[in-house]
């Protein structure tokens, strides 16, 4: 499903309006209708019982689309009221003829400017105790800059109030590009948003703030729709299933691709278990373990479809003198991954950035795989040949030289800069992992729950990519497929043991039941 900026989906509007010469009206009509459906649909649902909408316009089109609302409300026999923060005088075009009309359909309609209105619009909807649905029609895709003075006042109010909470287009106060809250925003219960997806409704706390969201077809042509280049994409389960080519059944392991994946140390066999295990249960053909030559003992027990490699290891750290035997092995695979638990010891890291520089296979980069370029981001930007990073926000804070929140609060942006700037596919993980190649749009996954951040997991997810890498060739592809099963499968997991107690182990078990669920 395409998900646009707020400022493309403006340039549609326009496009729709003075290319196609659909009138602003018409787009207004369907967008307001939409809202009416919805909020009609939920007093069927009983979300609400009373029939009673009170709807909050702000000045500029998306306050019109919350006027075409109410008179669609008033039709089906709701009693609407409405609430307008402005003076009549600064309202204009298309939502000013639909304000006229409720006019002469006598709706009841409210200017409110002092304190004095405000807190007798709170004792109005307190008495109601949440029994009737609310509108936000305040802010759409016109806002900019911080909700201050009487509307973050208005929005505080709304907050304040309980009901049922539909928000047009966007919540007020939500940044569509980031999902950040500028200054305020209304806590709604669902969203109806025009046309197509926009970023700030599946970011965080935007995702929160917007509630349930629908895509409302406001008669947009489709050629426009199909026409423009998508800044992101959400996944689904259709563009997952996609990603798998049916196989012959005299099928041979080869065909399914052979992963070669250095991981572990002391401490940290279990990063290196999980991720090939992972690897094995997203359908590799062969999976061989790079691993300090020490620990061998350890896997042979851990592991037994997983084959070792033992390597050249220091108290327990892979060391620089692997070198030669792991890009030797690397030529007889498909694909090799670099990081679980490989130590940030300053010898093993001087390997990492050794056998990437010099490794001629595909590669998926994790965790210590990642790290070991914190002071040498030039070599994995002069890196040539496809390669996976699949970072958190702190490690991607430490390649790009910044702090992590500066990545949590611009996860968009920073994954764009990221994948520009190494030249590869970066999958930045957290609560709605985002996925980009250079010249791909954004891919954004749905799967997923806070069950999944333990320790783990993202081994779990390095072996999945790495497989599906070695399957399909396409990092794009196999990152996208990667993110939205491991997601997947953690949701499963979650179903059967809650989120709290959940485990990396559990998201690994619950690989074939989600493989399942999907083919
Ligand atoms: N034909 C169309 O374009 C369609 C648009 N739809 C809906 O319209 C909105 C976008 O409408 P627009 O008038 O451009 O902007 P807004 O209604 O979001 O509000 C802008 C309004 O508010 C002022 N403003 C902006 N920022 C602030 C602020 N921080 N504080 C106070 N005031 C602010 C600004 O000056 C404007 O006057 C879109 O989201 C859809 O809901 C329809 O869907 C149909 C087609
Ligand atoms: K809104």
């Amino acid at each position: 499903m395409k998900v646009v900026m707020p400022e493309t989906m403006r340039k549609m509007d326009k496009l729709a309006m003075e290319d196609f010469r659909v009138p602003g009206i018409v787009l207004m009509e369907n967008a307001g209708k939409a809202v009416a459906d919805a909020v009609d649909r939920a007093y069927q649902k009983q979300c609400f019982t009373s029939k009673k909408v009170y709807i909050f316009c702000g000045k500029g089109n998306n306050g019109g689309d919350g006027f075409v609302a109410a008179r669609h409300l008033k039709n089906k026999g709701f009693s609407v009221e409405i609430f307008i923060p402005e003076k009549k005088e600064s309202i204009a075009g298309d939502a000013l003829i639909n304000l006229t009309i409720l006019e002469k359909m006598n709706v009841s309609l409210n200017y409110i400017f002092s304190n004095e209105q405000l807190s007798r619009v709170y004792d109005l909807l307190k008495k109601e105790d949440g029994n009737f649905a609310l509108i936000d029609a305040l802010f759409g895709t016109g806002l900019k800059g911080d909700i201050e003075g009487r509307y973050k006042e208005v929005i505080n109010l709304i907050n304040k109030t309980k009901g049922y909470k539909v928000a047009v287009d966007i919540p007020s106060g939500i940044c569509g590009r980031t999902g950040k809250v500028l200054g305020e925003a209304v806590k709604a219960d669902e969203t109806v948003t025009m046309g197509l997806l926009k970023p700030g409704l599946l970011l965080y706390p935007g995702a929160v703030y917007a509630g349930k969201v629908t895509v409302a077809d406001i008669g947009m042509p489709v050629d426009l729709i199909e026409e423009i280049g998508p800044e992101g994409i959400l996944l689904n389960e259709d563009f997952i299933k996609d990603l798998f080519i049916p196989y012959p059944p005299n099928v041979h392991k080869g065909f399914f691709g052979k992963v070669f994946i250095i991981a572990g140390s002391k401490g940290l066999t279990g990063a290196a278990a999980l991720c090939a295990l992972a690897a094995q249960r997203s359908g590799a053909g062969l999976v061989t373990l790079g691993v300090p030559e020490s620990l061998t003992a350890v896997f042979e027990v851990k592991l037994t479809e997983v084959m070792k490699m033992p390597l050249p290891d220091h108290g327990g750290c892979i060391s620089l003198e692997a070198l030669d035997r792991a890009l030797e092995f690397s030529q007889k695979v498909d694909v090799v991954a670099v990081g679980p638990g490989l130590s940030t010891n300053e010898n093993t890291k001087k390997f990492i950035r050794e056998f990437v520089i010099n490794c001629k296979k595909p590669l998926v980069l994790d965790a210590d795989g990642i790290n070991a370029f914190q002071k040498h981001p030039d070599l994995l930007r002069g890196k040539e040949g496809d390669i996976i990073i699949t970072p958190h926000s702190g490690e991607l804070a430490r390649l790009l030289n910044t702090v992590p929140l500066e990545i949590e609060e611009n996860r968009w942006q920073k994954v764009v800069e990221a994948a520009d700037e190494f030249n590869c596919t970066v999958v930045l993980k957290g609560a709605r992992t985002l996925i980009k190649s250079p010249s791909s749009p954004v891919y954004i996954n749905p799967t997923g729950n806070p069950g999944m951040a333990t320790g783990g997991s993202g081994d779990v997810l390095t072996g999945m990519i790495a497989a599906f890498l070695a399957r399909n060739r396409e990092p794009l592809k196999a990152a996208c497929a990667g993110v939205y099963i491991h997601g997947l499968a953690g949701d499963i997991a979650r179903e059967k043991k809650g989120e709290f107690s959940l485990i990396a182990g559990d998201i690994l078990d619950n690989l074939p039941e989600a493989f399942k669920r999907i083919f």
